[in-house]
């Protein structure tokens, strides 16, 4: 039994236990009983033996299980799809977060480019002109309103004179007395969203005390202006991109006070710890370390920080405003900007700055302190001045560090920022001078960003007619060549006959008197005088004549009396026109022209016909004439006719302002626009201007013409030539002796 049970390992102990119970007693006792439990002993061993293999069996069966064996093939099927179907929505998903990012950089910048475009279309220097209400004072003092509005011409504004004379002036838009500070940002709204683009922006209030400029930047509780409701309109806009834009907004202010920096956000602005100084930063841009930047975020906190700050403001009494900003005051916001889609960052100011008053000093009858800050006021605005008039003509320095203000803007004034100027004005007929000096200095300042534009158009024109005239000389050139063969051909043939040895000499006299085939070097290129004379379509049409009851601020004729942004301002001297007005051109083949000579003759030696006014070219080869000759003639009744550089010759920034006899003197376009920005006069224009310069004798070396036999004999063949010789703002002399007098060559 003991073996049998030794031979069967039980399972489980407690069968082994009862199995072998160690007593000997009881195995004595229960040897009788032994053949009971036989039976229930085999039972139990099968029983066991069973168990046994299940358990072999279950051991292999786990150790040959596998995922399979668990799940059913649809399960496995359908987990097979889900995974796929988590792949491709997983893709789908990555490709649309590209897509978006695609398209929110696509937006971005396509959202700049068409800003950039209207801004550049409208142009970058963009100019609001607003005219506030009559006050009290003037109604009583019986002043009339001298802004006349058209309601036909939205942006068109006149101004009656003395003599009930109107001036017109034209701006990007006109606010009326009537337009309230809600229309004004209407117009302002979009400029300022830029910065949210990243643009740099700047604003500015220019005018005379008391014509607004406060009233429009800040506003009062009432009437809110363009600060606080460009910073309401700032959260706004952040908010509509906040699923792909995080903004965040700084505040700050400061006020130029006498070329001083003072911060108007810090506790004790009056007596600050640290003086505040410009400095560049390693980016380049500027920066004033140590000024205080305040984190905005609702418009509740704006208007109290505006407050605080413009009460700190610099304001002093004058007779012409009884708070009048003595200081330039500039509020700066700066945004901080995040592409949440594609992580890029942006940082951009908008300056708001309302500047301090523009009048002259005699105006406001100022002494002492005031007219010290009248003094540096007039040193910034200058200063001002002279940096727009240097970013509009593109010159290579632009003088931003003559004034803090400008040096301080200088990361917000040119480039691809944005610039938008209000002129403020006075509807009073007692602010009438200071008004039209506003205005004009608008007018430029408007008249600007135009410039390059006109440039470029000049340029092509001018390249064209180089081009004609190069291909000219060439056929030219040409021509000779073949007819100084031919000549030479002839007399070798002619030579060498004994009979013929007398003519042959005869021809070679003649030959030698003979003219060239086209016209003589003195005269043989009449059309490079193109290359200075590009008459407007406008000088072949009428005459300019400025009278007091004319006075465009669009005609540009008028650049000639521009009149300065200082204060300092003076009388232009008026140019008397002269009868008539000959122009002689001497200009020599292979060299430049730059420079231009006028000289005036008197009418009874004049030997053209005498009521037109010509145009003479010599021009000799292989020189480029570097001095154009004008001539006045009085005997022509054409003195009105204008060309480019009878109306540079009339502006006072040429270099002489009369022409006395025959004189030379340079001229350079850039040099013009910069001077008649801001000349030396800044009184009111006058009304009268003339666009001739003074007659003078002219000299006997121009008096001849060219010679008519030379002239009548070659005719031009090459279609160049003739196209060009039908253009009737090139001067021929060849067409006008060809004329035989009958003809007007130049009208
Ligand atoms: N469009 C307007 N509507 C109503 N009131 C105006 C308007 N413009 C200006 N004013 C009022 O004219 C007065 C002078 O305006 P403001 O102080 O803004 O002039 P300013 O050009 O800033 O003068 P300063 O250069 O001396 O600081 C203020 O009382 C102002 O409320």
């Amino acid at each position: 039994m003991a073996d049998k049970i030794q031979e069967f390992e039980s399972p489980t102990m407690n069968i082994n236990l009862f199995i072998r119970h160690p007593d000997q007693t009881l195995q004595q006792s229960h040897t009788e009983s032994e053949q009971q439990i036989l039976p229930v002993f085999e039972k139990l061993s099968k029983t066991v033996a069973s168990l046994r293999k299940e358990q072999i069996e279950l051991c292999n069966e786990f150790k040959s299980m596998t995922a399979d064996s668990f799940l059913g093939s649809e399960v496995l099927y359908a987990l097979q799809t889900l995974g796929e179907e988590h792949e491709t929505l997983k893709k789908k998903y990555q490709e649309e977060c590209q897509m978006l990012k695609n398209r929110c950089q696509l937006e971005c910048s396509e959202r700049r480019r068409l800003y950039n475009e209207v801004i550049e279309l409208k142009g970058n220097i963009r100019v609001f002109c607003r005219c506030r209400p009559m006050n009290h004072d003037e109604i009583a003092k019986g002043s009339t309103s001298v802004a006349d509005f058209d309601s036909a011409q939205e942006n068109e504004l006149r101004i009656i004179g003395p003599d009930s004379s109107r001036k017109q002036f034209k701006f990007d838009h006109i606010f009326r007395p009537e337009d309230n500070q809600e229309a004004v940002f209407a117009q302002t709204s979009p400029l300022v969203v830029s910065v949210l683009d990243g643009f740099n922006v700047c604003i500015f209030a220019y005018g005379q005390t008391g014509t607004g400029k406060t009233f429009t930047m800040e506003g009062s509780a009432e009437n809110r202006g363009v600060n606080y409701r460009t910073l309401e309109e700032l959260f706004s806009v952040s908010n509509e991109r906040s699923d792909i834009m995080k903004y965040q907004l700084f505040v700050s202010m400061l006020e130029v006070y006498n070329e001083k920096i003072k911060d108007l956000l810090v506790e004790d602005a009056e007596h600050p710890a640290k003086k505040l100084e410009i400095k560049q930063s390693a980016e380049g841009t500027q920066e004033v370390p140590g000024l205080s930047q305040v984190p905005v975020n609702k418009t509740d906190e704006v208007w109290e920080l505006l407050k605080s700050g413009s009460r700190v403001r610099s304001v002093g009494s004058t007779n012409a405003n009884e708070l009048s900003s003595r200081s330039h005051c500039l509020l700066r916001v700066t945004v901080l900007g995040e592409n949440l889609v594609n992580g890029q960052r942006t940082r951009s100011h908008l300056w708001l700055v309302d500047l301090a008053g523009s009048e002259r000093v005699g105006k406001i009858e100022v002494e002492g302190e005031r007219l010290k800050e009248s003094q540096f006021i007039n040193k910034s605005l200058s200063a001002l001045g002279d940096v727009i008039s240097a970013l509009a003509s593109k010159t290579a320095h632009i003088p931003y560090r003559n004034s803090k203000l400008t040096h301080i803007l200088q990361s917000s004034l040119g480039g691809d920022c944005k610039t938008l100027m209000f002129v403020q004005i006075s509807p009073s007929s007692a602010d009438l001078g200071e008004t039209i000096c506003s205005l004009n200095f608008a007018s430029r300042v408007r008249g600007i960003e135009h410039g390059p534009a006109r440039k470029q158009t000049d340029i092509t024109e001018l390249f064209k007619y180089k081009q004609l005239v190069r291909e000219l000389e060439n056929q030219l050139a040409e021509e000779r060549k073949t007819r100084q063969k031919q000549e030479n051909r002839a007399l070798a043939v002619a030579s060498s006959h004994p009979l013929l040895s007398s003519l042959t000499r005869s021809l070679s006299t003649i030959s030698e008197k003979r003219p060239p085939l086209g016209p003589s070097s003195k005269m043989r290129l009449p059309l490079r005088i193109v290359s200075n004379f590009i008459p407007s379509p406008a000088a072949t049409q009428k005459p300019r004549h400025f009278t007091a009851s004319r006075f465009s601020n669009e005609d540009k004729e008028n650049r000639s009396n521009f009149k300065p942004l200082s204060r300092a301002r003076q009388g232009s001297p008026a140019i008397k026109p002269a009868p008539a007005t000959t122009f002689t051109s001497q200009i020599k083949p292979k060299r430049r022209a730059s420079a231009a000579t006028f000289h005036s003759e008197p009418s009874s030696r004049s030997i053209r016909p005498a009521p037109t006014t010509t145009f003479t070219s010599q021009i000799k080869p292989r020189r480029r004439a570097s001095v154009t000759t004008f001539h006045s003639e009085p005997s022509f009744s054409s003195s009105m006719m204008t060309t480019p550089i009878s109306r540079y010759s009339a502006a006072p920034q040429m270099r002489s302002d009369r022409v006395v006899g025959r004189q030379s003197f340079m001229w350079d376009p850039q040099r013009v626009r910069r001077m008649s920005l801001l000349g030396p006069s800044s009184t009111p224009r006058p009304m009268t201007v003339e666009a001739t310069p003074v007659a003078a004798p002219r000299s006997s070396r121009f008096m001849g013409s060219p010679h008519s036999h030379i002239v009548g004999s070659w005719k031009p063949k090459h279609p160049t030539v003739v196209a060009l010789q039908r253009r009737q703002l090139v001067w021929s002399p060849l067409k006008y002796r060809g004329s035989k007098g009958d003809r007007k060559p130049f009208v």
